[in-house]
C-alpha cells in the first residue's frame, strides 16, 4: 500500500476561527489501483490532494507513503520523497514552450543536477505508452490540448513514482478526449502499479476506475457513488 491517509484533519485560518477543510479522512489506495475523488466545489478535494502530496501538513492524522510516515521527515527528506515517490499531474499541463515533448520528460530526471543514463530511452518509452512516440520532437504549440495533457501525464511518471496524484485532468478537454485521458490513467496505473488518486468534477468519465469516493464538507463517503451532484 503506497498511499495511506489515516484520520486526517486539516483546518485553515478563517477570520477569528478555523475552517475545517478535511475532517477525519481515512483513505487507503492499493498499488496498481485508481481511486477517483468527486464532490462539490469547496468540499475539500484539492486539500486532500495537497495533503497526499505532502505539500500541506495536516493538523491531525498521518500520511504514510511507501511505508514511511511523512510526519517524521525533515523538510529535505520530504522534498526528496516528493521527487522520487510522488508524481503530480496538474490541471493545466504547464509545459515549457521551448522544449520538445521528449525534452519535457528528460528535464524531470535532471532537475536535481544529475545526468543519469538512459533518460532519453525512458522518456521515449513513456511517450510511446501515452501514444505520442511520433510527436516526440514537437513543441507544445504543435500539440493538441489532449496531446499536451498526455505529455503532462508521461512527465509525472518519469521518475517512476509509486503515488500518482492527478488534479482535474479533463477540465480543458471535451468529453471524448476527457474519457480517453481517464482510460489512459487507469491503464498506466495498472501497468506501473502506482497508487493513483484522481480528483474530478466529472462523474460521467469514471467507468474504468477502480473506486469512487465522495468528499462532502471535508468528510469522505466510502463506496461507489453513482448519484449526480446534489443541490
Ligand atoms: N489556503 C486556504 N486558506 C483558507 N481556506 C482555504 C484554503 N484553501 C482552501 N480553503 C477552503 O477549504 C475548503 C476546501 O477547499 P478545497 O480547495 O479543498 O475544495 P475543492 O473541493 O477542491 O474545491 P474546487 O472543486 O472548487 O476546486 C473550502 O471551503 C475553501 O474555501
Amino acid at each position: 500500500m503506497s498511499l495511506h491517509l489515516t484520520a486526517v484533519t486539516l483546518t485553515y485560518p478563517d477570520g477569528a476561527g478555523r475552517l475545517t477543510a478535511l475532517d477525519d479522512v481515512t483513505l487507503e489506495v492499493p498499488d496498481g489501483s485508481l481511486t477517483a475523488v468527486v464532490g462539490p466545489s469547496g468540499s475539500g478535494k484539492s486539500s486532500l490532494l495537497a495533503v497526499a502530496a505532502t505539500l500541506v501538513t495536516p493538523d491531525r492524522g498521518t500520511v504514510v507513503i511507501d511505508g514511511t510516515n511523512t510526519a517524521g521527515l525533515t523538510r529535505k527528506e520530504l522534498t526528496e520523497l516528493r521527487c522520487r515517490r510522488i508524481g503530480i499531474v496538474f490541471q493545466q499541463p504547464h509545459l515549457l514552450a521551448s522544449l520538445t515533448a521528449v525534452e519535457q520528460l528528460q528535464v524531470m530526471a535532471q532537475l536535481d543536477g544529475r545526468r543519469p543514463r538512459g533518460v532519453r530511452g525512458r522518456a521515449m518509452e513513456l511517450l510511446d505508452a501515452v501514444g505520442l512516440a511520433d510527436r516526440a520532437a514537437r513543441r507544445p504549440h504543435q500539440l493538441s490540448g489532449g496531446e499536451r495533457q498526455r505529455v503532462n501525464i508521461a512527465r509525472a511518471l518519469m521518475n517512476a513514482p509509486t503515488v500518482l496524484l492527478v488534479d482535474e485532468p479533463t477540465s480543458a478537454l471535451d468529453h471524448e478526449r476527457g474519457s480517453a485521458v481517464i482510460e489512459l490513467l487507469t491503464r498506466l496505473t495498472r501497468q506501473r502499479t502506482t497508487a493513483t488518486v484522481l480528483v474530478t468534477h466529472d462523474r460521467a468519465q469514471l467507468d474504468t476506475v477502480d473506486r469512487v469516493v465522495e468528499v462532502r464538507d471535508g468528510r469522505l463517503r466510502e463506496g461507489i457513488v453513482v448519484a449526480p451532484d446534489g443541490p
